[in-house]
């Protein structure tokens, strides 16, 4: 039985430890990685099938906080082996090197390692024979293996002279974040620091929330719970809203069904590079609950402070002392609330 490690939990390392189990003649002695990630946490939860040793030792504290059972080090592992997986992030697998190195023992590294990490450079099917004894083997990349694996084929039915190829990549896996928000939100703990800073400006409003990213970038929606110190229906808000200069309905009747449609909208009107100074209100987003009244905000993130940056200089050079006289100057001057010019 050929005894290997696994290093490196990750989308690849989880795969590799779960290929090795089924290897009737290799036995996966246990896995590495550095801190308690969600592969790990899960290999928590399913009953701890592989032993887990830590990369680094230091952390052996958040390990124990999450009640994950720890086997050894990475250096324990090493020993224990006859070989390694490195399947760690890439470039980690290069001065990972140097351990194995140290207790003499193989290592195949994956395609983000550089070439030179290895003795040869490896596919199983176009150049096994080359990897027969070598100490360090490097893998190709996901994309190579494949496109070798094609090409090889061919190459060994009928000869191939040429190929050229067009890759159409994916940009990250399910899960991914550290490529941005791929197909993904991403949750902030609460309160959020709007809630937060609303209490600074206002602190006669008690203001909490949750923030939730979107890979989207056509503005924010906010969605209000809002308490009144007297009951108040649809009806009133609306009236207050469609006072407000910087505040304009929209109705999702009229085709406004998001932040896409006002970005639209605000192209459509000519605005330069499809700015709006304003929030938008969805007029049927407006609904009591209770006592209290909920609705559903448009945040045009690029524009939306203007505004208030010009009454901020009027505040701090004093052009004008009242507020209502500052606010509708910006306005004006601006061009806002023109959609409330009958
Ligand atoms: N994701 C893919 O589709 C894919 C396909 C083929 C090849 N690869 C290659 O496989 C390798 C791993 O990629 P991945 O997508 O699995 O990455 P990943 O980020 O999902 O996993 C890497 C894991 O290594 C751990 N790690 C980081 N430093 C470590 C250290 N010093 N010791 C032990 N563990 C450590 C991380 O915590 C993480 O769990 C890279 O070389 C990558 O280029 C990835």
């Amino acid at each position: 039985m050929v005894k290997v490690g696994v290093v490196g939990y990750g989308v690849i390392g989880q795969r590799l430890a779960d290929g090795v189990a089924l290897q009737e003649d290799m036995e996966l002695v246990g896995v590495a990685d550095v801190s308690p990630t969600l592969a790990v946490r899960a290999l928590k939860e399913k009953g701890m099938p592989y032993d887990l040793y830590i990369a680094v030792p230091e952390n052996k504290e958040l390990f124990d906080k999450a009640g994950i059972p720890v086997s050894g080090t990475l250096e324990d592992l090493v020993q224990k082996v006859d070989v390694i997986l490195d399947a760690t992030s890439a470039g980690v697998g290069a001065r990972n090197k140097e351990l194995y190195k140290k207790y003499n023992k193989k290592a195949i590294f994956q395609g983000g390692e550089k070439n030179d990490v290895a003795d040869v450079f490896f596919h199983g099917y176009a150049n096994y024979e080359k990897g027969l004894g070598k100490q360090f083997l490097k893998l190709t990349s996901c994309n190579t293996t494949g496109l070798i694996r094609a090409v090889d084929c061919l190459d060994r039915e009928v000869g191939i002279e040429k190929v050229a190829i067009t890759i159409i990549r994916r940009v990250a896996d399910p899960g991914d974040y550290h490529r941005g928000l791929t197909n993904a939100l991403q949750v902030d703990k609460a309160p959020n620091h709007q809630a937060v800073d609303l209490m600074t400006i206002m602190p006669h409003v008690d203001a909490t929330g949750i923030l939730v990213h979107t890979p989207v970038t056509h503005g924010h929606i906010i969605t209000v719970v809002a308490t009144p110190k007297r009951e108040i229906g649809k009806e009133e808000v609306l009236k207050y809203f469609n006072q407000h200069p910087r505040i304009r309905v929209v109705r999702l009747a009229d085709g406004f069904l998001g932040n896409a449609s006002l970005f639209r909208y605000a192209r459509d009107l000519g605005n330069p590079r499809g700015d709006m100074y304003e929030i938008a209100v969805f007029e049927e987003t407006i609904v009591n609950s209770g006592k209290d009244i909920m609705f559903a905000i448009n945040i045009p993130q690029e524009a939306v402070v203007i505004p208030e940056n010009m009454d901020a200089i009027r505040a701090a050079m004093e052009m004008q002392t009242d507020r209502l006289e500052a606010v509708a100057l910006t306005n004006k001057y601006l061009g806002m609330g023109k959609w409330m010019e009958k």
